[in-house]
């Protein structure tokens, strides 16, 4: 069976054939680490997640690469305005550098919680300033560079098909220009390495032969997937603004460097949006993987949300579709749960499953799949053996999952009244307080199930409960 996937320099989905027998290389621009991860960024890393375990699960060797972020990045992703970092650092007291491990941390923690494999590398751009300035001075000896007052840029001009990734129309960017250009030559130029402020200590800053500054944002990812990988390897990603400034300047580079787009593949993760806008940290309006579990989701129940949305296709967030996603997983679990172990898998299920990620990872159609075999009539046993063999795709970790069985002396005296109330409305058919009922015991982190046999009550599990535990 192969696996097929939609590649963003042709624009179309076809079959993934990797550079080296032995390995797949995968690159991911990583967060930038001026603020917590909100939940659309991780809807990103969800999507890597799901398609690094789908590679795996085609028997490749996947060397996963994620880049974390932490200077360079400017507020406007067209080298203007102030360094995220800089800001972050101004915005909570602490030091950039503080701010950068501390919101690494973060991030790293919300990546466990949502249970994505850990890559082979991590690399930040700070650790990496001597081979950025190499990358440099290679393309500066190459005749892609010039000087202005505050920088190095890179003249796109220099390359033909420049801007192709994004089919960028120059000539029309040109005449619809409205903002001044100042020093640089061209619209589309973007800095490879600025120079400190005149008069002005930055936090980060370094010595380059070209003046003291800091590293400009794309150099960082160039330089570090040629070190990790090589600079021609398989897949890159990223979210879907990546592609027309940051991924369109990073191939600008390794064309201009190495004479290669980088990546065989360029896959890119739609967005999750709130209330029909594109969820972002630099608006300040965002939800982050905590708020969820404030309101006592499962971290798994948001895991679950993004497989129901293909990742090519924008998901609107909203609380009733993650309670849903929250049911879907428990149903999920406590079926599974119910089943005896040592069966095998059904090889039917397990190619239809297959089929659906090997689809350009349809992971809705793969989910579908996984409910139709809940409703088969195999053997119980078969049919965990089969879940245990696809949720190395899934990641839901049902075999570590226990119910969080409370005794009905644990559950508080406030969440019986609420349940209490809540039956009597039902026995009433009185439906919308008793959902109304259902959210309240949720806020207080309990959810209640309504089943043939009676109605339970379970304390939301925080996190997938280790069988060993
Ligand atoms: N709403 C979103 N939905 C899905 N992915 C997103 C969303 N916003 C950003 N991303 C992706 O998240 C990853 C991390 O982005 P990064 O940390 O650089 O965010 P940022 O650009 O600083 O923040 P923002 O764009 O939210 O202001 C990138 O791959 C980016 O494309
Ligand atoms: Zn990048």
């Amino acid at each position: 069976m192969t696996i097929e996937l939609y590649d963003n320099w042709e624009r179309r989905v076809r079959q993934f054939e990797p550079v080296h027998k032995e390995w797949v290389g995968l690159y991911c621009c990583g967060p930038t680490v001026y603020d917590f991860a909100h939940i659309g960024n991780l809807r990103t890393y969800l999507f890597e997640d799901i398609l690094r375990r789908a590679l795996e699960l085609n028997g490749y060797t996947v060397r996963h690469v994620i880049n974390i972020t932490d200077v360079g990045h400017l507020l406007s992703d067209a080298d203007d305005g102030e360094d995220k970092m800089e800001r972050g650092s101004r915005r909570t007291g602490e030091s950039a550098w503080a701010i950068a491990q501390r919101f690494t941390d973060a991030f790293k923690a919300d990546m466990r919680a949502l249970n994505m494999l850990e890559p082979a590398v991590w690399c930040k751009a700070t650790d990496h300033i001597a081979e950025q300035i190499a990358f440099i001075q290679a393309l500066e000896a190459k005749g892609y560079t010039y000087r202005t007052s505050d920088g190095i840029y890179f003249d796109t001009t220099k390359l033909d098909d420049y801007g192709y990734l994004a089919r960028i129309d120059k000539a029309g960017l040109d005449a619809g220009r409205r903002v001044s250009l100042g020093e640089k030559r061209n619209v589309t130029d973007f800095a490879l390495w600025k120079f400190s402020p005149a008069g002005e200590t930055r936090q980060m800053e370094w010595d380059s032969p070209w003046g003291t500054g800091f590293p400009g944002w794309h150099i960082e990812c160039s330089a570090m997937s040629a070190k990790y990988l090589e600079p021609w390897f398989d897949i890159h990603c990223g979210g879907e603004d990546h592609i027309a400034i940051h991924h369109t300047n990073e191939i600008a580079q390794n064309q201009a460097c190495h004479g290669t787009r980088l990546a065989n593949f360029w896959m890119h993760g739609h967005f999750l949006q709130l209330d029909a806008a594109k969820m972002s940290k630099s608006s300040g309006d965002f939800l982050r993987l905590q708020t969820l579990l404030d309101k006592g989701i499962d971290p798994l129940a948001y895991r679950y949300l993004c497989l129901t949305a293909h990742y090519r296709s924008p998901l609107n967030f909203t609380w009733e579709a993650l309670q849903a996603a929250q049911s879907a997983l428990m149903r999920l679990r406590t079926t599974y749960a119910s089943w005896p172990a040592g069966g095998r898998p059904d090889q039917s299920f397990m190619e239809r499953f297959r089929a659906e990620v090997n689809n350009d990872l349809n992971l809705p159609r793969a989910l579908a799949t996984v409910w139709e075999l809940l409703k088969s009539d195999l053997a119980p046993a078969v049919k965990r053996a089969s879940l245990d063999a696809v949720d190395s795709v899934l990641g839901f970790d049902l075999n570590r999952w226990q119910p969080a069985h409370l005794g009905e002396a644990s559950i508080p005296d406030e969440v019986k009244a609420l349940v209490e109330q809540r039956r009597q409305c039902r026995a009433a058919k009185d439906w919308k307080q008793s959902d109304a009922l259902r959210a309240a015991i949720a806020e207080l982190g309990y959810q209640v199930e309504d089943r043939a046999d009676g109605m339970t009550v379970r304390r939301l599990a925080g996190q997938a409960v280790p069988a060993d535990a």
